[in-house]
């Protein structure tokens, strides 16, 4: 039985995952199903000793002062316990993407090429002070038949430690690997590097964080790397926008849930819209005190509608504030807009609401971002609203996947070639 708990080092942990990955990829999806389906009982069963771990973590966090934003993303009771079991048996509810043929077809010489999806291998994760990231990933990645390596926040070093035994508990019993899923934990900062150069054994590592994670990574990393990183949002309101609608995205954008990635931080207004638009949505912000952080032009009509502004700097165009604090820019026209956030955005999540489709096919065809968006609040941008059960995290680069990391996301190709004795001449 793994006891992820237990003292092992990082190379230890990798070279048993290898191990445990080989075989995973063979098993079918019946008894990956049947492990899914045990880790989500599981979860609601031992649900008590899991909330006592938690507890100690929001203890260690109260002490230590962590923001109330964070203590929200730590905490857990028994409706979000219910709520992390759902996610993983909507996982169930997936098409198995391996041994899925992407396209297959016969050469002229009679051989037979399929190309077929086949897990990745090993993958490891790190990620935010966040518990249900654990059981999401776990079971992202036994479903597409990975190993896992897993690497939360010491925030959440208990409730994970738990989460990760429970999971991987339930997952051996119905029939898995041992090892498919573990734990690293406890042994400081330094286990990012130790994890990012186990290329032998690892075949993705996804940091799922800020900015410093990023940038500690990409000096060290040898396993590939798919960064799920900040996201500096953007919602541009154009001139033929339905103003109706451009009040609640940018609201929900913006106020839905202030501390996630894809929360909006900028809202850039076309100069023809600017003085029935800007008025109408500080007072909507009103209602949640939302700073707004105007450029000159946009300031004199935010002020006075309740809520607080400031004068926007430079900086702020670039600032993920991941709290109640919105820039506001006035822009020429959709190229502006386009301009500005192709400089300051993080390529996550960026929305444009229009009824013009010259301006709306400028937006599609210049933002380059994982995630864009016509309509539509940036706040999608997760892997359950887009039907992929859960997400590893949101990649915001080009390679080897872009937006939610799901199950597809987590398997390569391989093309499997059938002859009848075919030599090549
Ligand atoms: N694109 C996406 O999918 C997502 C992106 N995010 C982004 O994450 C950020 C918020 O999360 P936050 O809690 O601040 O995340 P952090 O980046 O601070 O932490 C995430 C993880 O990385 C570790 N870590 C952070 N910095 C380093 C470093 N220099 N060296 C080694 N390990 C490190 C942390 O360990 P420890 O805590 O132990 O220090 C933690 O396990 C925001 O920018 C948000 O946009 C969040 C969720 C999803
Ligand atoms: N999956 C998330 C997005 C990921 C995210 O930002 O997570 P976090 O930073 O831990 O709040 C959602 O929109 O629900």
């Amino acid at each position: 039985m793994a006891t992820p708990t237990e003292v092992r080092t990082v190379t230890d942990v990798a070279r048993q995952a290898r191990a445990a990955g080989r075989r995973l990829a063979a098993v079918d999806t019946r008894t990956k199903d049947a492990a899914l389906h045990a880790i989500a009982d599981a979860l609601q069963a031992r649900a008590p000793e899991i909330l006592e771990a938690n507890r100690r973590d929001l203890d260690n966090g109260r002490e230590s002062g962590l923001s109330s934003a964070l203590m929200d993303r730590l905490a857990l009771d028994d409706a979000r316990l219910a709520k992390i079991a759902d996610a993983v048996r909507d996982v169930i509810a997936l098409r198995d993407p391996v041994g899925e043929t992407i396209e297959g077809y016969r050469l002229p010489n009679g051989l037979d090429v399929a190309r077929q999806r086949i897990p990745l291998g090993v993958v490891a994760v790190v990620y935010e002070a966040r518990p249900n990231v654990t059981i999401d990933a776990a079971a992202l990645a036994i479903k597409s038949g990975n190993a896992i390596v897993l690497r939360g926040s010491s925030s959440a070093l208990h409730s994970n430690a738990v989460l990760a035994q429970v999971a991987a508990e339930a997952a051996e019993s119905a029939g898995l690997p041992e090892h498919s899923i573990q734990i690293v934990g406890g042994g400081g900062r330094e286990e990012l590097a130790e994890l990012a150069t186990q290329d032998r054994y690892i075949d993705l590592i996804v940091p799922r964080g800020g900015e410093g994670l990023k940038a500690a990574l990409k000096g060290v990393a040898t396993v590939p790397v798919i960064f799920a990183a900040a996201g500096v949002g953007h919602v541009y309101v154009d001139a033929s926008a339905d103003l109706d609608q451009a009040v609640e995205i940018a609201q929900n954008s913006k106020v839905q849930r202030p501390s996630a990635c894809n929360a909006a931080e900028t809202l850039l207004v076309h100069r023809d819209a600017a003085a029935a638009f800007l008025p109408r949505i500080a007072r909507r912000l009103a209602d949640d005190q939302v700073e707004l952080r105007a450029d000159e032009a946009a300031r004199p009509l935010v002020e006075g509608q309740g809520t607080p502004v400031v004068a926007a700097t430079e900086q702020d165009w670039d600032t993920e504030h991941l709290a109640l604090i919105l820039g506001v820019r006035v822009v020429d026209d959709v190229h502006a807009a386009i301009d500005h956030i192709e400089t300051h955005g993080s390529g996550h999540s960026d929305a444009i609401v229009a009824r013009d489709a010259g301006a709306i096919r400028a937006f599609e065809r210049g933002v380059g971002s994982a995630a864009v968006y016509v309509n539509a609040s940036t706040r999608f941008t997760d892997g359950g609203e887009f039907g992929m059960g859960a997400e590893i995290g949101i990649s915001t680069q080009k390679l080897h996947a872009r937006g939610p990391i799901g199950l597809r996301e987590l398997t390569t190709y391989r093309y499997l070639v059938r002859g009848d004795g075919h030599v090549r001449s």
